[in-house]
């Protein structure tokens, strides 16, 4: 097993934000965090990613308990790509990739050629590779999240947890993003808006409703026009598409 969530409940001011989810991604798969504004994916991300300490309940990678793990065991298996991450704006796009490195490295030991290739290589997966040298203030929002990106996948990491990953971007860097996540050979959670594009990627969803988790399973066992209608308060018509055979959801204008 990979990364699990036990009735994990996170909340402030007493108000519980995440209530008592229960969760796990399976190995090499991707599964798909949906849900309304404010219904909790963010937050539970920041849990599964040791950001946040769980009220109660417990997050565990493989059989370990994640507050039990060393910090940089921790980070060289888990990455997380937030929404609004900010940056060092003196920094090129290269310098940020690099900072993917860190929990590998120790604090005196020279950058190696393992690490410029892993650097190199998630460059050309986001398609960076040639803006390299560009300063971080210099670039457009979907450059900063694909770059954003790639530190991650500098990472090298078994568990990618990423936050609205195709916000910013336009529909070819959207597919190619998630096409991307999809062949790499890692375990992903990824929250996501976009019930279309959630239903071609995803293996499995999760849907949060109000902090808590409202269903689970495949896109097909998920994506019911009752479920959107409950949990979005939206009319839709839910149909396979003949061209890829996955979901495809039709909003209904009033
Ligand atoms: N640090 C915090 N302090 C107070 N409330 C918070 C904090 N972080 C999140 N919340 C609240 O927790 C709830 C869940 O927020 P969260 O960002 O997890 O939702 P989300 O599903 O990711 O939303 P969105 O789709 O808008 O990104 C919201 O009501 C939010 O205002």
């Amino acid at each position: 097993m990979t990364l699990a969530t036990h009735e994990v409940r996170w909340g402030v001011g007493g108000v519980l934000m995440v209530d008592g989810v229960t969760l796990a991604a399976e190995p090499g798969r991707i599964l798909g965090l949906i849900g309304p504004n404010g219904s909790g994916k963010s937050s539970l991300l920041r849990l599964m990613a040791r950001l946040r300490k769980v009220s109660s309940g417990v997050v565990t990678l493989g059989d370990a308990n994640i507050d039990a793990l060393p910090r940089r065991a921790f980070a060289r298996r888990v990455a997380l790509v937030e929404q609004q991450a900010t940056t060092e704006a003196a920094l090129t796009v290269q310098d940020v990739v690099r900072l993917g490195r860190t929990p590998h490295r120790g604090p005196l030991s020279a950058w190696t050629g393992a690490d410029a290739a892993a650097v190199d290589t998630a460059l050309e997966q986001v398609g960076l590779a040639d803006r390299r040298e560009r300063l971080w203030h210099s670039l457009s929002g979907g450059e900063r999240q694909r770059a954003h990106i790639a530190r991650a996948l500098a990472q090298c990491p078994s568990e990618l947890l990423l936050d609205e990953p195709t916000n910013h971007l336009d529909i070819r860097h959207q597919l190619e993003i998630l096409a991307l996540i999809r062949r790499l050979p890692v375990t992903s959670v990824v929250a996501l808006h976009d019930l279309n594009l959630a239903a071609l990627f995803c293996d499995r969803l999760a849907v949060l409703h109000q902090g808590k988790l409202a269903r689970v399973g495949t896109p097909d066992e998920v994506l019911t026009e009752e479920l959107i209608e409950t949990v979005f308060g939206v009319q839709a018509s839910v149909e396979r598409s003949p061209r890829h055979g996955r979901l495809q959801v039709h909003y209904l204008m009033g």
